[in-house]
């Protein structure tokens, strides 16, 4: 829910159970444009364009910084990832057709995941 503020009845697994999934992520054959912060120098219009860029390291960096309250600040994250790439990228692009597979894989994993907690 929007308020909260803790991870669901507190459990140290479902930030595990995130960390998990982000390693899926990582290792997806369609996650090569989203490894690593988007070069803001050498991406002519993205610091523009992109309000708020995000990428699976610095999710990676968050999580193991403890910086996520909770299971839906890293669900905004992972969102704002495949968000950034469709406001970038033409969707019948190599990287906007990655973006929509890797944001139907999360979608469906992390729907797995809610069921379970
Ligand atoms: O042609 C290009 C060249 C660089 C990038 C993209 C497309 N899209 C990515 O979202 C951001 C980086």
């Amino acid at each position: 829910s929007k308020k909260a503020k803790i991870w669901r009845n507190g459990s140290t697994n479902e930030l595990e159970e995130c960390h998990q999934l982000l390693g899926e992520l990582e290792t997806h054959q369609d996650a090569w444009p989203f490894l690593q912060p988007v070069n803001l120098k050498t991406v002519p219009g993205y610091k523009k364009i992109v309000k708020k860029p995000m990428d699976f390291s610095t999710i990676r960096e968050k999580i193991i910084n403890k910086q996520y309250s909770s299971g839906e600040g890293f669900k905004d994250d992972v969102n704002l990832v495949f968000d950034n790439c469709e406001r970038f990228n033409e969707d019948n692009s190599e990287i906007g057709k990655a973006g929509h597979i890797m944001r139907t894989f999360f979608d469906k994993r992390w729907t797995e995941l809610l069921k379970r907690w």
